[in-house]
């Protein structure tokens, strides 16, 4: 998902989010209700999806922003914050529209309208910011010159306005997710349990997906690729096609509130035309994978092993068939974090009893991570997205691969050295194994009984801090050592500043950037929880 979000700086994939999780339109459900759920899941499934009512703004920009203007105390940051707790700390999500404060309530255009509703939801990080409180309405925002939002000489007049919008609007990201949050909660409060407890990731990734989509619009094979797999990753959520027509509103209510230097008529239509088209691609390819997979599979813990005191390999038995490709991964989601999905690389090639592996190291405040490695144990079910990324090995190419493997990131090196085993094609394989001291090298005996058992492949251990009997230093400064490396791919994954400063010098020594692929660093940076 580079293109947007996802994977290779090769940009076959796309979607920074890759497996759907740019959370713009994300609902999901209680695993419980979903395990009471599951014997009726295929036939749920079968349901066909409807397509969407394109939502339709009533009045011109400036009606709306009167209406929608509720002043900063009354607004949803007073009284619907949506971002930092579960549908209980929403009081204005619990009370009636009567007792909640003018802004909470619907907005006479959005009644006249009588559009219909309903969204989204999340997959969190931990809490690091609250909503503003006051969200007062930006005076003077002026864009500054961000590069992501110049526009290009041949945009189209619609690419140029929403450009100008996102570009007024980014400075003040947290305020415009925030409100739209409330908008969307207070207008459609039954859809706050849809979403996870904390919202905090969710509002980061709603303005990364806009971003991006935005950033697209002109670009309709590109966008369409990005759009589909988000589509086709929030059928895990739950979200149905009725669920977008809201989202767009409250959207369009949080640029009318806060774009208020370049909101205009033409600004709006511009953003219902970007937003129904992007509805309409996700839905679409929902409906169509509908009909070859599910939207999630249920998956035992059959293995579980400490091998450092927070580094566990933890194997499951999906409940039924899960097919992916080496060095791709999955969102994945635990019984203790409702609806808080975490990406992790899958640690081997496809096997041939179906099992699936993860390496899954317990982070500072990493919920899921932390639950995975000291509380599961075999029998627990958890649940897994679609594979998504597109880390992946070509095949048809003869070049040899270049792995960089930093810490836990050498799970899906180890598959792709499995994949290449495989496929019985002898191609060089080079994996430099990464990590900060020789006790936390927690595969080399792994990666080395490889090395051992296939000539093709060789194995270097590299330790940045303290002795070792492998090379010393930072891994992309151990790669430069070797070489040449003009006829070789390389794969780079680990910790994000891994990734940036390996592609730095993978590029400096001469490897092209469509050669190199690693999975996107900012679904790395969310993963690291
Ligand atoms: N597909 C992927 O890219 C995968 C990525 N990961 C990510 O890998 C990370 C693993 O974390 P840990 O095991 O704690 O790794 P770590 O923080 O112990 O670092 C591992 C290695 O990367 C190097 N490194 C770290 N930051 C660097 C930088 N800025 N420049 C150069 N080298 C750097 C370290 O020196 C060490 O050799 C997590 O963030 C996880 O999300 C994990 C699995 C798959």
């Amino acid at each position: 998902m580079d293109a947007p979000t996802t994977t290779s700086s090769a940009g076959s994939d796309g979607s920074g989010g890759n497996s759907g999780d740019w959370g713009w339109f994300s609902p999901s459900r209680n695993p419980a209700e979903e395990q009471t759920r599951a014997p009726d899941r295929q036939s749920d499934e079968r349901t066909p999806s409807r397509p969407v009512n394109p939502i339709r703004p009533v009045g011109t920009g400036a009606d709306r922003r009167t209406s929608a203007e509720p002043g900063p105390a009354s607004g949803p940051g007073a009284g619907a914050r949506p971002a930092s707790g579960p549908a209980a700390d929403h009081p204005a999500a619990d009370r009636p529209a009567a007792d909640r404060p003018a802004a909470d309530r619907p907005a006479a255009n959005r009644s006249a309208a009588g559009r219909p509703a309903s969204g989204p939801a999340a997959t969190g990080r931990e809490e690091h910011q609250r909503p503003d409180e006051t969200a007062p309405v930006p005076q003077d925002v002026r864009p500054g010159p961000d590069p992501r939002f110049a526009v290009p000489e041949t945009a189209s007049p619609d690419a140029i306005l929403l450009r100008r919008t996102m570009a007024e609007i980014e400075p003040i990201s947290d305020k415009v997710t925030s409100y739209f949050y409330a908008m969307l909660f207070v207008h459609h409060p039954e859809l706050r349990p849809l979403f996870p407890a904390a919202m905090d990731a969710q509002r980061d990734r709603l303005f990364k997906a806009m971003l991006t989509a935005a950033r697209l619009v002109d670009d309709d094979d590109i966008l369409t690729e990005f759009l589909s797999r988000l589509g086709r990753g929030h059928r895990k959520y739950g979200t149905q096609p009725e669920h977008y027509p809201a989202v767009g509103e409250s959207l369009i209510d949080a640029l009318t509130r806060y774009a208020v230097t370049t909101w205009s008529d033409e600004a709006e239509a511009a953003w219902v035309r970007a937003y129904t088209k992007f509805s309409q691609i996700m839905i679409d390819a929902a409906a169509e994978d509908e009909l070859v997979a599910p939207a999630w599979w249920q998956a035992e813990v059959v293995g579980h092993e400490l091998r450092t005191p927070d580094i566990a390999v933890i194997t499951v038995r999906p409940d039924q068939p899960y097919p992916f490709l080496a060095g791709q991964y999955a969102s994945l989601e635990t019984p203790w974090w409702p609806r808080v999905w975490r990406h992790y690389s899958f640690a081997s090639a496809p096997r041939s009893d179906g099992l699936l592996s993860f390496h899954v190291k317990a982070v500072p405040a990493g919920w899921v991570s932390s639950a995975l490695v000291h509380r599961a144990r075999p029998g627990d079910v958890i649940r897994l997205g679609p594979p998504a990324g597109s880390m992946t090995v070509d095949h048809s190419s003869d070049n040899g691969l270049l792995c960089l493997g930093g810490g836990t990131g050498i799970a899906p090196i180890k598959a792709l050295v499995e994949d290449v085993a495989e496929h019985g094609r002898q191609r060089a394989v080079e994996v430099f194994y990464g990590a900060r001291s020789d006790h936390d090298l927690y595969d080399i005996d792994t990666m080395l009984r490889l090395a051992h058992k296939h000539p093709w492949l060789a194995v270097r251990p590299v330790v940045s801090n303290g002795p070792t009997n492998g090379l010393s230093g930072r891994l992309p400064d151990a790669v430069r050592q070797y070489g040449p490396w003009n006829a070789f791919d390389a794969y780079l994954s680990g910790p994000p500043g891994l990734i940036r400063s390996g592609v730095d010098t993978l590029m400096g020594i001469g490897i092209p950037s469509h050669r190199i692929r690693h999975d996107s660093i900012e679904e790395l940076a969310a993963a690291a929880e």
